[in-house]
């Protein structure tokens, strides 16, 4: 947006609209862009018992006695009506009860049944189960979304009980555009689609793999305040080639092995043309899709239609974010990122993804040219399951092509081609030792002492494979070899560790839970046709920035999640704040590109605030189809 765009004030014919649209904050001196949330009621074309098995309108003993009179709900609930106050602390006694007879700490089968908890709530009230979520999300993020819900997806077919989302399979094609009419909400907003071929690092689940799109949805309406009954899982069942699914008489998807080239491509096309006729403003978030289609499908799709890959995308931002944390730590501005040596291990679509975006940026600072894009490239070394990847590579990947490694430059460095990690830790002494490998442990005790030559005083150590299990390192193991001056995240949530010398070892959380939210809304909101890599670019920085300098020295290079509503929020405004400059705003809802194009920062910021859903529940009224 130009700084002329920006110093506008809002014209008098837009506040007068707005004025009308929310008297209620208007009356509160704030000015609302709330375009329809608020505190209006809220018309329910159901009755009586209909209404309480609906979870979007039900608010069980909440339901005050006007109500239950006005929706013939008398009679139907226990008479004392309680305040949303006194349901959740009802819940939370039931919740916690767990703790209190869990022994050691969280276990699989205790986080399962935390889960199990969540869940029947959220089957019955919408409400209630975001307010929750919300109000606890440090707590309960690592239950609905990773590294529980990889554990959920594993045990799909024993956990399932009520569906959720829409389910799309090879058997489905030639129908998908009636299909897409049965699903009941006029308006959706944010899809996340998976077809279940790489779900965290647990490998192909197959159908089971919904569970991640459920997750990653639960955190748009924790965190980017994305109305839930506007959201939509979709699970496309190509088939598995987990040959264990394939054989289990319990498995709930197509038992057959995965559609591939064309026939596959056939079936992902007709889905999109599908969800985009019936919804022409959705975005679509492809999650977990194996390597091989993730690129490809980025390119097929992203000029057309609004969507983005998590794993690739969302992952490169939050990678960048935190890299350019881990230089403000060592205390050099951030400008010398280009001067960091980078190792990175996994070069799947989340680790060619970091590479391609970490080059660029250090292109970028480097003066945006395309010697400034060569060099750029000598800065990283990647390895995957074969070692280090050289030119002198048979079949190398494409994707991977780009980062493969000089023969005659690594020959000078005393490496070859397929040289282990611990080598290539040990030879090249990196700042930076990324891991997106999905192998537990791999960075070992031998990698980690390697990583005590790093020519950085402050070496950092990602390790963002995801559950916990596949983390490359734990904390523990990386301040106990390396030092307690390390920088440290992990794609999971670990504890911080007690350094037993008065000072606490920071874990981070390095997840794309930080960008992803930010991204849809900051879309939705501005109404842009595609996601431009300026786009996903403006939401890395705002990430990087949102950490202090007091913070990033102490080597904080992530906020905590308990943040993470307010830092989707600035996302989002960075995202519509770009959009807006490459002039691919459109507008949402009543307020058009030029009315959007006049915010002020400030005005910006409380566009996006009012257009967050709020798990309050609002008064319903009867009226007829
Ligand atoms: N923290 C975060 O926000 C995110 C984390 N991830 C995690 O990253 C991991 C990988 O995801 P994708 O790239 O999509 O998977 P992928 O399966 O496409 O790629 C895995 C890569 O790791 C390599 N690899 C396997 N064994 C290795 C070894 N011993 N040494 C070095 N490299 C090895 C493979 O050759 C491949 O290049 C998963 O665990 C996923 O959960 C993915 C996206 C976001
Ligand atoms: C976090 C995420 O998207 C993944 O592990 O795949
Ligand atoms: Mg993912």
């Amino acid at each position: 947006m130009s700084n002329f765009c920006r110093q506008i004030k809002l014209p008098s014919s837009l506040i007068r609209r707005l004025k009308h649209r929310s008297s209620n904050s208007m009356l509160s001196g704030r000015r609302s862009f709330t375009t329809t949330e608020g505190h209006r009621p809220s018309l329910v074309h159901k009755r009586s018992l209909d209404i309480l098995h609906d979870p979007w309108f039900n608010k069980g003993t909440a339901f005050s006695m006007t109500e239950r009179d006005r929706l013939d709900l008398r009679g139907l609930l226990p008479p004392t009506v309680m305040s949303p106050e006194m349901q959740i602390e009802r819940f939370m006694v039931d919740l916690k009860r767990l703790e209190v007879n869990a022994r050691d700490g969280p276990s699989d089968p205790y986080a399962l049944a935390k889960w199990r908890i969540l869940n029947r709530l959220h089957d019955r009230n919408e409400t209630m189960y975001y307010k929750v979520l919300i109000n606890n999300i440090e707590e309960y993020a690592p239950i609905v979304y990773t590294p529980t819900v990889g554990l959920v997806c594993q045990n799909y077919s024993g956990l399932f009980r009520r569906p959720r989302g829409m389910y799309f399979s090879a058997a489905d094609r030639g129908e998908m555009m009636s299909m897409v009419y049965n699903w009941p909400a006029e308006q959706v907003d944010m899809i996340v689609v998976t077809d279940g071929s790489r779900i965290l690092g647990l490998g192909d689940l197959g159908v089971q793999g919904i569970g991640i799109a459920i997750g990653k949805l639960d955190l748009y309406v924790a965190a980017a305040g994305i109305n839930p009954q506007r959201v939509l899982p979709v699970m496309i069942d190509v088939g598995t080639n987990n040959e264990k699914l394939l054989k289990d008489p319990l498995y709930l998807g197509l038992q057959e092995h995965r559609l591939d080239g064309d026939e596959y491509l056939a079936v992902i096309d007709e889905f999109m043309e599908a969800v985009f006729t019936r919804w022409p403003h959705v975005i679509v978030q492809f999650e977990d899709f194996q390597s091989k289609w993730a690129f490809k499908l980025l390119q097929r799709y992203r000029s057309t239609y609004r969507m983005f890959n998590d794993d690739v995308q969302g992952t490169a931002g939050v990678a960048i974010a935190g890299l350019l944390g881990a230089v403000r730590a060592q205390g050099k501005p951030m400008i010398d990122f280009p001067k960091q040596k980078i190792v990175v291990a996994g070069a799947g679509s989340a680790g060619i993804g970091v590479v391609n975006a970490a080059r660029k940026t250090m292109a970028r600072m480097l003066g945006n040219n395309e010697s400034a894009f060569d060099s750029a490239g000598s800065q990283f070394w990647v390895v995957d399951a074969e070692g280090l990847i050289t030119e002198a590579r048979d079949n190398i990947d494409p994707d991977a092509l780009p980062f493969a490694r000089k023969v005659k430059e690594i020959d000078r460095q005393g490496l070859r081609e397929g040289a282990s990690l611990a080598e290539v830790v040990k030879q090249v002494k990196p700042d930076v030792l990324l891991g997106l490998s999905a192998v537990g442990g791999l960075f070992s005790k031998e990698v980690l002492e390697a990583l005590k030559d790093s020519t950085s005083t402050r070496p950092a150590i990602f390790a963002m494979s995801n559950p916990t299990k596949n983390a490359e390192c734990t904390p523990e193991e990386a301040f106990s070899i390396v030092g307690d001056n390390v920088i440290f995240a992990s794609g999971s949530p670990f504890k911080d560790v007690d350094l037993g010398n008065g000072h606490i070892g920071h874990c981070n959380q390095g997840n794309n839970m930080y960008l992803f939210p930010g991204i849809g809304l900051g879309t939705l909101l501005s109404g842009s046709r595609i996601i431009s890599d300026g786009m996903l670019q403006a939401a890395a920085e705002c990430l990087a920035a949102y950490m202090t300098e007091e913070e990033v020295l102490k080597g904080m290079i992530y906020p905590s999640i308990s943040s993470i509503r307010d830092i989707t929020k600035e996302v989002a405004a960075a995202v519509v704040r770009e959009a807006i400059e490459e002039d691919l705003a459109e507008g949402y809802r009543g307020i058009d590109a030029r009315e959007l194009c006049k915010l002020n920062q400030e005005e910006l910021a409380t566009f996006v605030e009012d257009n967050m859903w709020d798990p309050d529940y609002p008064t319903l009224v009867y009226k007829q189809d």
